[in-house]
């Protein structure tokens, strides 16, 4: 999400009428702001923000007339909110244009307001772009479907009941392991890829590499489809996609619902035909999938899915929105998380060091590389990739709940069509909840064995990754996250040091980890190129990659 970014953008690249329309009811909204406060100073109104009888919630100062604090929030603004944490307190309220968002730092209050009230916290936000376009919101007419399909983006309801069970019943565990051979063999060739750019260019950006082995992943699982090159078409539309549905789900693609009076702009700008023309090229690109791995009937969820089209009351619309749905967000998320760890690891020689040892034992006690069956025996690579998800979260803030009644919990009163949103980064940099937060410590999860799902689907005081969500919108997918994740980092340090690049003068260039790109959802690393060195002391069989 960055909505200064927006407003700069705009200010660009505006034409001038644009601009002086711009300016204008920038103008007028001042004023209609000032004198709307003062009345509402004056006025003996019930402002629910300030029920008596129960705790305000604190607001940062940094707030601006109508806007409220989105400008405030910076390039950055996961970074923002941990330092309004940490200055204000774990739950803030803030005012994001016309709407009222509470974001929470602290774990138990997140799980009390989005576990214990998730029958009234449930919902998603109606955004212009996510709801209406993306999830093919049948009320407004525009789409066939009576109700709006998919998962991520759709209303508490009846639909996305029967989506999340079609999705539940068919990629559970057994599923997943079933996987596990495909993804072994997109982190080879992920390994090769990055070996060779190393030796050829000195050094390499592995995203794309690292791309096309999550995504790879989860296209194959879903769809049934190989993708074997970074250039691959389908590979390439799909990233594209995701890409674009990660900016516009943000604030930048639902200003009206924040900002009435700009409701004119996605008029009079490219948006709105970029975004019609997103939504038909996704369209299109699922159902040629989804058409050829059910004319082939291909071993994958869509096929078996469309088999079971009437047992979940799903029609073609729902499956190409959940497929997208899962292919986004499973591709997507592993990958950024893997970006990071190797951006640390880079700079980390001792965990580094550590982690290698204990893969190369593992490799030399029985001949072969782990697999996520191994993971007991690996307890610190265990702990390195769950401190790797905490050190840097993989995105801004989740996807906000919208209350859908007043809630009174812990002394505070919500009222309804607020959102509420886990502050991600601050959550797990959370001094109340670990030690030296801001440290890259993996020792700090030793002894918790826990996989990624059964500690992020157990009892909150058990609980110390926060970044699949809470209550029933939890992430269906930790478990093949985390199974992605382990395949591919062991298969990448089994045969590689991990090194920065040097300057001219021979001096170790790091990767910036408090330098974050900006697409919108993702809390990711910014571009960067580091070494994929072949490790000779791996103890590796010649055959077993
Ligand atoms: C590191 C990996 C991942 C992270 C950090 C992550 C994080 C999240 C978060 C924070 C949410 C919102 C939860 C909430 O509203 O409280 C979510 C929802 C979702 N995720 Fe993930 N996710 C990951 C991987 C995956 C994978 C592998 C899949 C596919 C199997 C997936 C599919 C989904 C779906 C479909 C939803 C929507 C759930 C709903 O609204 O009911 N995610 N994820």
């Amino acid at each position: 999400m960055n909505i200064q970014l927006f407003l700069i953008k705009f200010g660009e690249e505006s034409n001038k009428p644009i601009k002086n329309l711009v300016l204008t009811s920038l103008t007028i909204t001042l004023v209609y702001t000032i004198c709307s406060t003062i009345y509402k100073k004056y006025a003996k109104g019930n402002d629910p923000w300030n029920r008596k009888g129960f705790k305000k919630i604190p607001s940062p100062p940094e707030r601006y007339p109508y806007i409220g604090h989105m400008y405030s929030l910076g390039d950055s603004p996961s970074t923002k909110l941990d330092k309004w944490h940490v200055k204000h307190g774990p739950i803030l309220h803030l005012y994001m244009g016309i709407q009222h968002w509470i974001f929470v730092s602290d774990p138990v209050i997140a799980h009390e307001l989005m576990t214990r009230h998730g029958s009234v916290t449930s919902d998603r936000s109606n955004h212009t772009f996510a709801f209406e376009m993306f999830s093919k919101n049948g009320s407004s007419k525009r789409y066939l479907s009576k109700a709006a399909s998919g998962i991520s983006f759709n209303k508490y309801g009846k639909k996305w009941k029967d989506s999340r069970s079609a999705v539940l019943s068919i990629l559970s565990v057994p599923y997943f392991d079933a996987v596990a051979g495909t993804i072994e063999s997109v982190a080879d060739n992920a390994c090769g890829h990055l070996k060779k750019i190393t030796e050829n260019e000195g050094s390499v950006d592995p995203l794309e590499y690292i791309q096309m082995a999550t995504y790879h992943t989860m296209i194959k699982a879903v769809l049934g489809k190989d993708v074997r090159s970074i250039d691959d078409t389908v590979l390439k539309d799909i990233i594209w996609i995701t890409h674009k549905l990660l900016r516009y789900a943000s604030p930048e693609g639902d200003i009206e619902s924040f900002l009435p009076k700009f409701s004119w702009f996605r008029e009079q700008t490219q948006l709105k035909k970029d975004m019609k023309s997103f939504v038909e090229l996704r369209d299109k690109v699922y159902t040629d999938l989804i058409k050829e791995a059910v004319a082939n009937n291909t071993e994958c969820w869509i096929t078996r899915a469309h088999a079971r089209k009437s047992e979940y009351n799903l029609n073609d619309n729902d499956l190409i929105v959940i497929a997208s749905d899962l292919v986004s967000g499973g591709g997507e998320n592993p990958c950024t998380s893997l970006m990071w760890l190797f951006a640390a690891l880079s700079q980390y020689p001792d965990i580094h060091k550590r982690v290698c040892a204990e893969i190369d034992n593992f490799v030399t006690e029985n001949g072969r590389i782990p697999n996520f069956l191994d993971r007991l025996d690996l307890p610190y690579t265990c702990a390195l990739l769950k401190e790797n998800l905490r050190f840097r979260n993989t995105s801004n803030f989740g996807i906000p709940h919208r209350v859908t009644k007043d809630i009174e919990a812990l002394g505070y009163f919500i009222p309804k069509d607020s959102l509420i949103v886990s502050s991600m980064h601050a959550m797990h940099m959370n001094s109340s909840v670990y030690n030296n937060p801001y440290e890259y410590m993996p020792e700090r999860f030793l002894g918790h064995t826990k996989t990624w799902a059964a500690e992020s689907y157990g009892k909150i005081d058990e609980r110390f990754l926060f970044n699949f969500g809470w209550g029933r919108r939890i992430c269906p997918g930790p478990y093949l996250a985390e199974m992605t994740i382990f395949i591919v980092a062991v298969r990448i340090l089994a045969q590689f040091h991990i090194e920065p690049t040097v300057d001219v003068n021979g001096k170790p260039e790091f990767v910036d980890l408090n330098s974050f790109s900006n697409k919108g959802f993702t809390f990711a690393p910014t571009e960067y190129k580091v070494k994929f060195v072949p490790r000779s002391n791996n103890n590796l069989p010649k055959d077993s990659v």
